[in-house]
């Protein structure tokens, strides 16, 4: 399959989204894969009975995405069902939706891509008030309950198109209507069009059925979790530390179309006037970073920038610049030896290696072999792999075993993501409360082995991708209680002050700086 990349990275790489996304509870728990590959009205993958020609009456876009939010929200499971009924089918595309839909579709073309990435990333963020609407709108809850997953997904797509992209209601109403008879059965189509009409007269009156901020914190928790679609969880631990409005702003944030930055690989000796030069050809619309000297900022053309190239040849990385911050406050300097341990797919192993200009080392350590290749192969594109070695391995147990101390030590901990959910629209669906001790208790454990190899006087950084208090300055100030070997550097000499929070760590706010949250604390190790 070729990625439909526009503005969506990881939504769309979804043979790694199967592998890590938990199963989600708010859609599995009434809905199982049992009733994903039901056969009871022809379900999705009992096409054995349909035509596989090329139908032209169904919009490509709107069955591909319908395709692809079944994937994403069953996973691996779906994925492997789908091989089974029809080996190879799983490579690319077209042979998922001709497998899942029972008709292939004429092939996409760049307008249809970009309207896959927005209603895909679209319908998964606004997932929880998007089946609000729906289940106000069906007979009964019984009825919503034991929908058909594909029937689900289509009216998701039918809703979000009429109520956040505001669509012309009655085309997206056709449409979605001949999806479904087309994929289903014309009784499909049926209900497509009875709760679809519906939806249409309630939103011109201005009376669309929504919660209202009334009742307990608990029940307030729950319009608002509605309202900006946001698991329950999320929404009472955001209005705690950061209060609701805030909140509020957050999860706005988190809800709209993501902006991605590029990084001039200098590691290839390409520079970022030299990525401008190429943007301004290919007419991609860009900013300069105003924090990051190799960054350019750009909110379309993603696919236009791959077309041309770009990534393949090695010449630029996707990076937030959030996550460049966090190289900033590692400062890389050349001749330095330098211990990456949780490294893959390897972001901030690459940019540190383009720092040392062919002088030192980054040894990139992770205990995932497939993510550890993946950095492998990008080093070698990027030509930056004589400074980079992989080591695959448990952190804790490498720590243990190996003497080695490095002038710099790097932790960016598997963590919540909460900081990144505008660019992961699932995330916020598939991680749950329970998540965030288990993550603490890991965050401590790889804290002490990292600290194990920080020669005296050297430096460790730890980072997250999250903006919660408990997995940042919390586990900060349990590390400085088990290790009064280490002191805080503060990072106000690394990174514009705008970043630096008042006990001199580096905190990026998606709100505040458009990019994504992340969080730096630097010690150094005493003599
Ligand atoms: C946040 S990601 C790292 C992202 C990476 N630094 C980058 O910039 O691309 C966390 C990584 O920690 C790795 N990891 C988790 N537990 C680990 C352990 N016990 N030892 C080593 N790596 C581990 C995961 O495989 C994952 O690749």
């Amino acid at each position: 399959m070729a990625y439909l990349l526009s503005n969506s990275i990881r939504v769309l790489n979804s043979a790694e989204l199967y592998k890590a996304s938990k199963p989600s509870k708010f859609a599995n728990e009434n809905r199982g894969l049992k009733s994903a590959t039901s056969t009871r009205g022809r379900g999705p993958v009992s096409p054995v009975h349909k035509t596989q020609k090329l139908n032209l009456e169904v919009s490509p876009h709107r069955a591909v995405s319908a395709v692809r939010l079944m994937r994403i929200e069953f996973g691996g499971a779906f994925a492997d069902l789908l091989n089974e009924n029809g080996k190879g089918s799983g490579d690319n595309e077209m042979g998922y939706v001709k497998r899942t839909l029972g008709f292939r579709t004429r092939a996409l073309d760049d307008r249809d891509l970009r309207l896959v990435t927005d209603i895909v990333g679209g319908t998964i963020r606004w997932r929880r008030y998007l089946d609000h609407l729906i289940l106000a709108l069906c007979h009964d809850e019984n009825t919503f309950r034991s929908m058909e997953p594909l029937l689900l997904q289509i009216l998701r797509i039918g809703f979000y198109e009429i109520v956040k992209l505001e669509m012309p209601p009655y085309a997206v109403v056709d449409e979605n209507v001949r999806l479904a008879k087309v994929a289903l059965r014309p009784g499909a189509g049926n209900m497509v069009n009875g709760v679809l009409r519906k939806l249409v007269l309630l939103k011109e009156n201005n009376s669309l059925p929504l919660p209202t901020l009334e009742g307990n914190d608990r029940a307030q928790a729950r319009a608002l979790a509605t309202l900006y679609s946001h698991p329950v969880w999320m929404v009472r631990r955001w209005t705690k530390y950061l209060g609701r409005e805030e909140a509020i702003k957050l999860m706005m944030w988190n809800n709209s179309n993501p902006s991605f930055s590029l990084r001039a690989n200098s590691g290839k000796g390409f520079t970022r006037s030299d990525l401008v030069m190429r943007l301004q050809m290919l007419k991609v619309p860009h900013d300069i970073s105003p924090y990051l000297n190799d960054f350019v900022r750009i909110k379309t053309g993603m696919q236009i920038m791959m077309q041309a190239g770009l990534l393949k040849e090695g010449l630029c990385s996707v990076q937030d610049e959030s996550a460049g911050l966090i190289v900033s406050v590692v400062d890389p300097q050349p001749g330095e030896s330098i211990i990456d341990c949780c490294a893959a797919p390897g972001g901030k192993t690459l940019f540190m290696a383009s720092r040392l200009s062919g002088r030192g080392v980054v040894s990139a350590i992770d205990i995932n072999k497939g993510r550890l290749r993946i950095l492998k192969e990008a080093a070698k594109l990027q030509k930056v792999d004589d400074v980079i070695t992989t080591i695959h391995a448990d952190l804790r147990i490498y720590a243990d075993d190996n003497h080695v101390k490095s002038d710099k030590v790097l932790l960016d901990a598997p963590c919540s993501g909460l900081g990144v959910l505008s660019k992961r629209a699932d995330l916020r669906w598939n991680r749950r409360w329970e998540d965030m001790e288990q993550l603490k208790n890991l965050q401590d454990e790889l804290l002490d082995a990292a600290s194990m190899l920080v020669k005296p006087g050297g430096v460790l950084v730890y980072s997250t991708c999250s903006i919660d208090p408990e997995e940042n300055e919390e586990r900060v100030a349990a590390f400085l209680l088990r290790h009064p070997e280490f002191s805080i550097d503060p990072v106000d000499k690394y990174v514009p002050t705008d970043f630096v929070t008042e006990h001199g760590f580096y905190s990026s706010n998606p709100v505040k700086h458009s990019i994504d949250g992340a969080f730096a604390a630097r010690f150094v190790r005493s003599l």
